[in-house]
C-alpha cells in the first residue's frame, strides 16, 4: 500500500540528500518517479543538497496541481510510482492534500521532505499539513547540532549577524552568513537547539557572551560556550 511521508527536520540535517537516496534505490529497482521541489538555493528546476549532488527537478509553483501533474504523465502512458517531493514546507496546504489523495486513490509513494518549523519556530504551511496528513513523520538519523552540541531542533535567522524574530516567513538562504538578503541587511540562517533558540543565542552571540566574562572567575567551558573560531 503506498504511504505518504514527511522526511522531516531543521536546516542542514540531510534532506535534499536523502531525497536523491530514495529516488536513486527506488529508481534502480526499476520504479519510475517524478521529483518536484520549490525555491531550492541552486535555483529553479533543480534539487541540490549541499553533498554536491544535484538532479533536474519538477518546479512547483502556487498552480501547481499534483493531482494534474500525475494523470497527464499517465495518460500519455507514462509509470508513476512515486514522488519525491523537496522544500515541501513551502506547498500549499492543498497541494499537501493533492498529494495525500495520490496516495490513497492512485497509490502513488510520496516521500514529502521539508523544514518543519520556520525562524520564530511556528510551523510552515505545507509542513502544518503533513504532519497532519503523512503516513509517518521521520526524523532525519544524522541530527545537525547546535553550537553547544545538543542536537538542533530549530532554525535561526540572522541579518547581518544578529538573530531575529521579524520578517517574511520565506526568505531563501543558507547556513551562515551572506547567502541571502533582504532590505534590511544579509540573512543568514543557524540551526540551535530549542534553549538557545528561546535566548536567542547565535554562536556568535554566546561568543561575545564568553569573551566579556573572560577574566571573571568562571568556568567558561562548564557552561557550555562554543569554541572559539
Ligand atoms: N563536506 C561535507 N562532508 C560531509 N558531509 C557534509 C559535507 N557538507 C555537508 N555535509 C552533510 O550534508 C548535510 C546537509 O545535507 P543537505 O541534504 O543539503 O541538507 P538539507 O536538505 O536538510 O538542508 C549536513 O548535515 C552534513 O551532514
Ligand atoms: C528557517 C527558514 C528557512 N527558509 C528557507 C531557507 C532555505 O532556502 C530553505 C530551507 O532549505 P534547506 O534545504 O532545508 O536548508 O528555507 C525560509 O524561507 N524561512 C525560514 O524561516
Amino acid at each position: 500500500m503506498a504511504q505518504l511521508v514527511f522526511f522531516s527536520g531543521t536546516m542542514d540535517c540531510g534532506k535534499s540528500t536523502l531525497a536523491l537516496q530514495l529516488d536513486h534505490n527506488h529508481a534502480a529497482r526499476g520504479r519510475s518517479g517524478v521529483i518536484f521541489t520549490q525555491r531550492d538555493r541552486a535555483g529553479a528546476d533543480v534539487l541540490s543538497s549541499r553533498l554536491g549532488l544535484s538532479v533536474p527537478a519538477v518546479e512547483v509553483s502556487a498552480e501547481t496541481d499534483f493531482w494534474d501533474e500525475v494523470v497527464r504523465r499517465r495518460s500519455r502512458g507514462r509509470a508513476v510510482d512515486y514522488l519525491v517531493c523537496d522544500e515541501a514546507q513551502f506547498y500549499a496546504a492543498e497541494q499537501v492534500d493533492q498529494l495525500a489523495r495520490l496516495v490513497d486513490e492512485m497509490d502513488v509513494d510520496v516521500f514529502a521532505f521539508g523544514i518543519t518549523t520556520d525562524f520564530r519556530a511556528r510551523l510552515f504551511p505545507g509542513s502544518a499539513r503533513l504532519i497532519e496528513l503523512a503516513d509517518r513523520v521521520e526524523i532525519l538519523q544524522v541530527p545537525a547540532l547546535c553550537w553547544c552540541g545538543a542536537r538542533a531542533t530549530h532554525n535561526a535567522r540572522t541579518i547581518d549577524g544578529v538573530m531575529v524574530l521579524e520578517g517574511e516567513q520565506v526568505v531563501v538562504g543558507d547556513v551562515g552568513v551572506g547567502r541571502g538578503a533582504v532590505p534590511g541587511g544579509v540573512v543568514g540562517y543557524e540551526v540551535l537547539c530549542r534553549r538557545h533558540h528561546m535566548r536567542r543565542m547565535t554562536a556568535t552571540s554566546a561568543r561575545a557572551v564568553a569573551l566579556s566574562q573572560e577574566g571573571l572567575p568562571l568556568d567558561v567551558a562548564a557552561c557550555g560556550l562554543p569554541p572559539r573560531g
